[in-house]
């Protein structure tokens, strides 16, 4: 290609994820008892060489003779690497097939694997230089092919010097190697690759650090996958979301930030400056002074079902979509509520309290079953309509009540009012939703209502009851037992001391609202909450918002997207159509939604438009916030 600069790229950690000869000696090695002592060693010599601290030939060497690998250990390493080629590399494969005779593989490792790899993705055995190893007759490696020039100190420049570039000459690595090819002047720039390890030494020397293949791409205006790089986009995840969602992530390369605990407001309205992704839980309250300060913010994803933690209105308006995981722990804080409920009935909790005190007490005093018993829920959506399915399977006659009209599963009966419920209820399980409004609705009025000796469960929110009110419930023995998953202050980390007025009381179960903190829902979750996301950024779709409107929108073909959000008052798609119209510019889709507070227009275009006409359609007053899409 001509005028265009050579690129020349490392293999081992930069164009796949691993180091070859590490995974070569893994696989070697496997059964060996010595195994992880082995490969710990060949580990620390590949980082050596890596930072210069001993000499790439010393590295080699002593790595090459721990090795004990054949040929059928090649085949099963290539296998391997073909799963393990960088993300950011996988995603420009395109860029690869198409820039393929400018770009060059030039590394310490060994052909043997690394020309497999490359040329499946679309460059040229002949632009490989790379070292060779020597074999037995049995096709054991015994050694490296020492004529190579790549097999020495310096060998990357010695091999760059000797094909005589005419030209730009950009290297792109993660080793020291790399960049020796920029400090001896064969190279013009060196671009220290971060996506897979990031070493202090390199990233010090580098003319630029690129987090992906795509900000290399950017930065040189060349042809890529992402039109920004997702490397220069912010993710922040806080109170210790699934793995699989920092995956995922990373995986579309966005720079993310993970934390275990959730954020106070002071800490988040500081750490949410230029994020653009935020992703939280039930602790961390996003507040009108946080979304403030949230210069970049998109999008805010609740792994979680609730999202009354979050300033739902304040987000609408600064044009912020919401996301949540609306069923994926339905089922554990449904399960969780079964369990308690037949434990407090049963007394079993206090028993099982003493018995470890050493007190033996064998009596069918105050133990029920729960069969024949009636169940009262307050709050008839997802969660509770599945309690009322399995109560039922247990024998339970279900009572329910709903501010909004819900059709009765099974034989649940819809009763019209909360005292309705409370007044026939063994056991009131409550699983509204933790709106301002629901704030304290359970007080003293409401246990002084249900039946003597009821069983009370809260795994909804903390604010919803009056704790002083259920702690006199329970001390007067109007309430027989309760479960508590949800309290109106909740530690922020499992280092902080949980206080509260219902410590010490007899048949109580507390937990550390885990309701919905089960394997099966956090990996839900994980997947679920990501994939909305995505969707939204990627494509613009917003199925699945709690505060915007709804729009499914097909893949973008040949178009560039521009999605527009806008207070929702009369004209505004008039005024976007007039300007189009002006510019003369084809619409190949259009598709609208509005909900009371803001609109989404969402414009599918040819590519042919100017500067001036984007700049027009941010300039509608009443713009909210603007993106492209391409
Ligand atoms: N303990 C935990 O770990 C978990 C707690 N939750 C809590 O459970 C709540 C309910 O979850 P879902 O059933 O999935 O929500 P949902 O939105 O499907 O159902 C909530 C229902 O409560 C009703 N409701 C709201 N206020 C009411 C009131 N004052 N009186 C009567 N009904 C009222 C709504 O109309 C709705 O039908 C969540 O909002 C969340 O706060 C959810 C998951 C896990
Ligand atoms: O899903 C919900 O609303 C919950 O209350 C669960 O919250 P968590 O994810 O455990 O902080």
């Amino acid at each position: 290609m001509n005028n265009q600069p050579y690129f020349i790229i490392d293999f081992d950690s930069t164009f796949t994820k691993v180091e070859g000869l590490d995974e070569l000696a893994n696989i070697a090695l496997a059964g060996n008892a010595n195994q992880e002592k082995i490969v710990g060693e060949i580990r620390k010599l590949t980082e050596m060489g890596m930072n210069g601290e001993i000499s790439f030939s010393e590295a080699l060497s002593r790595r090459i003779d721990l090795l004990k690998a054949n040929r059928s250990h090649i085949d099963k390493l290539i296998d391997f690497l073909h799963t393990k080629v960088s993300n950011s590399f996988q995603r420009n494969e395109k860029f690869l097939r198409e820039y393929a005779d400018n770009i060059f593989i030039v590394s310490g490792g060994f052909k043997e694997f690394i020309v497999p790899i490359v040329t499946a993705m679309g460059l040229k055995e002949e632009n490989v230089y790379a070292n060779d190893f020597k074999f037995d007759n049995e096709g054991n490696i015994i050694g490296v092919n020492e004529d190579n020039v790549l097999a020495h100190e310096k060998g990357k420049v010695k091999l760059l010097s000797s094909l005589k570039l005419d030209g730009d000459v950009y290297a792109i690595g993660d080793g020291y190697t790399d960049y020796e090819l920029r400090a001896s002047g064969l190279a013009n720039r060196f671009y220290a690759f971060t996506e897979n390890v990031e070493r202090e030494k390199v990233v010090a020397k580098a003319d630029h650090v690129v987090p992906s293949l795509d900000e290399f791409l950017y930065l040189n205006k060349l042809p890529r996958s992402q039109s920004y790089p997702k490397s220069r986009i912010k993710v922040l995840l806080l109170e210790n979301v699934h793995p699989v969602a920092v995956e995922s992530f990373k995986f579309e390369g966005f720079d993310v930030e993970f934390h275990k605990g959730a954020m106070d407001e002071d800490e988040l309205a500081e750490k949410i400056k230029g994020v653009s992704i935020l992703g939280l839980r039930s602790k961390t309250n996003v507040t009108k002074k946080v979304l403030e300060n949230a210069d970049k913010l998109m999008i805010i994803g609740a792994f979680c079902i609730g999202t009354n933690q979050v300033d739902l209105k304040t987000s609408t308006e600064k044009g912020i979509a919401v996301f949540n995981a609306p069923y994926s722990n339905t089922r554990s804080v449904v399960e969780l509520a079964v369990g308690e409920m037949i434990m407090l009935i049963r007394n079993v909790f206090s028993k099982s309290i003493g018995m470890h005190a050493g007190k033996w007490d064998k009596s069918a005093n105050n133990s029920f079953e729960v069969r024949g018993k009636k169940l009262g829920l307050i709050g008839y959506g997802h969660i509770g309509t599945q309690l009322s399915v399995i109560g039922e399977a247990l024998g339970m006659e279900v009572y329910f009540y709903d501010i909004v009209d819900k059709m009765p599963i099974g034989n649940a009966k819809k009763c019209r009012s909360l005292d309705e419920v409370l007044k026939v209820a063994d056991v009131v399980s409550m699983h509204i939703d933790g709106r301002k409004d629901n704030t304290n609705i359970f007080g003293k009025r409401e246990f002084e209502l249900m039946k003597k000796g009821v069983i009370f469960l809260n795994l909804a929110r903390g604010h919803v009851v009056d704790v002083p009110a259920l702690v006199e419930a329970i001390k007067e023995g109007k309430v027989a037992g309760a479960g508590v998953d949800v309290f109106p202050y909740e530690p922020k980390t499992n280092n902080e001391e949980f206080i509260n007025e219902l410590r010490g009381l007899p048949n109580v179960i507390l937990t550390p609202h885990i309701g919905g903190s089960t394997e099966e829902a956090q990996e839900g979750i994980g997947h679920y909450v990501p994939e909305r996301l995505l969707e939204f950024m990627n494509n613009g779709s917003t199925t699945g918002s709690v505060n915007f409107p709804e729009l499914q929108l097909p893949l973008l073909k040949n178009s560039h997207r521009l999605l527009h959000i806008h207070k929702n008052v009369p004209g505004i798609l008039a005024k976007i159509n007039n300007i189009f119209a002006k510019h003369a510019i084809n619409i190949n889709g259009q598709y609208l939604k509005t909900n009371e507070k803001i609109g989404y227009v969402i414009m599918d275009v040819e590519k042919g438009y100017t500067d001036e006409f984007i700049q027009e359609i941010k300039d509608i007053e009443e713009t909210i916030k603007f993106r492209m899409l391409y």
